[in-house]
């Protein structure tokens, strides 16, 4: 309901509540570095406390998280625009939903959809864009909400498997995950005991919470990885499908995932799914599913987005394995 349309008696019960979730929210963000919301999450809800505020001036008290200046609740990273959105993906929780999204998928009229996937491990931590200019690493920035990311070049500077420079001169944004290997998680956590610091719930929390520091001194020390996965302009790599732009992006220097796998039916998904679910806990990484896309680059393009997501992959998503906070994959909306 617009604020303006509210009574004082109806701002008040919805002030109180949304107060006390952006204080935790706030919190768990800046103090603790372990965020249970994504960003738009938190910035929706914030918008919203403070239009009540503007329109029930009454209402502001000393306590609101809108009243600390640039505090804990000003994100003091640099915004960055991302002129090609960075999605988030819709997500199946069975074969079944899988083969139905490639079904619907094939029915597609306006698109001729060659039944060639490739798959790839989900890996579980958080989106990453770097940008090259000449072949040289000019910009690193977080998803946020989608358009506005937040500027983390320095700190992605310190990560090893991140190239400086390129073996060629091209100006390109390449896209991946970055994460946190489940041994460094394991050896943080058990530093952070012992120094009396509230511990991370899950290495994709302690990924985010790494990267987005304003010390880069501090990502330095917190031994992050990434995986690249993907060339928004991958006609700059002369490339025709998925699996070919990840070992162009191999070629360039770049950390990729050595997992992937073009297949075409059924029985081949069903095969790569249970391998997969079989060899999880060995992985040095957390991954939380795997993801499918269509291998032909130009009928990713064709198939497009939906407002929300992408409608030529999917992500099959494996049943939660632990009760911690568990960040659900909230499918970006627009
Ligand atoms: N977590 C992942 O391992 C992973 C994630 C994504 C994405 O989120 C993703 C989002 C887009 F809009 C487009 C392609 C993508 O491809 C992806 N590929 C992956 N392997």
């Amino acid at each position: 309901t617009p604020v303006n349309e509210l009574t004082l008696q109806q701002a008040q019960d919805e002030i109180k509540p949304l107060r006390a979730k952006l204080t935790k929210w706030g919190k768990e963000y800046y103090e603790q570095d372990n965020p249970t919301v994504e960003d738009y999450v938190y910035d929706r809800a914030y918008q919203r406390l403070v239009q009540l505020e503007e329109q029930f001036p009454q209402l502001v008290s000393a306590d609101s998280p809108t009243q600390r200046v640039g505090g804990a609740t000003e994100n003091q990273l640099t915004k960055v625009r991302h002129e090609i959105p960075m999605l988030s993906m819709g997500d199946v929780f069975s074969i079944e939903e899988l083969m139905d999204f490639n079904q619907r998928q094939q029915e597609n009229r306006d698109v001729e959809v060659e039944p060639e996937y490739n798959l790839e491990l989900k890996i579980d931590g958080l989106s990453l864009s770097l940008v090259y200019e000449n072949g040289k690493l000019v910009q690193g920035s977080t998803r946020g909400n989608g358009t506005i990311g937040e500027d983390v070049t320095a700190n992605i500077r310190t990560i090893k498997s991140v190239p400086a420079e390129l073996p060629e001169p091209l100006s390109i944004e390449v896209r991946g995950e970055c994460y946190m290997p489940k041994a460094a998680f394991a050896k943080l956590n058990a530093k952070r005991e012992a120094e009396g610091l509230p511990v991370f719930a899950n290495p994709r929390n302690a990924a985010a919470g790494s990267l987005r520091q304003l010390d880069p001194k501090v990502t330095a020390q917190r031994e992050l990885d990434t995986f690249m996965y993907y060339v928004p302009e991958y006609q700059k790599l002369g490339v025709k499908t998925q699996a070919e732009a990840l070992d162009r992006m191999r070629e360039l220097g770049f950390n990729v995932n050595p997992n992937n796998r073009v297949v075409h039916n059924r029985e081949e998904i069903e095969k790569y799914i249970e391998e997969y679910t079989a060899q999880r806990d060995k992985l040095t990484y957390g991954i939380d599913g795997i993801v499918e896309k269509v291998n032909d680059l130009d009928t990713e393009v064709a198939l497009g987005n939906t407002v929300k997501v992408p409608r030529w992959e999917i992500a099959y998503k494996f049943p939660p394995e632990e009760q911690a906070t568990i960040v659900r994959d909230i499918v970006w909306t627009v």
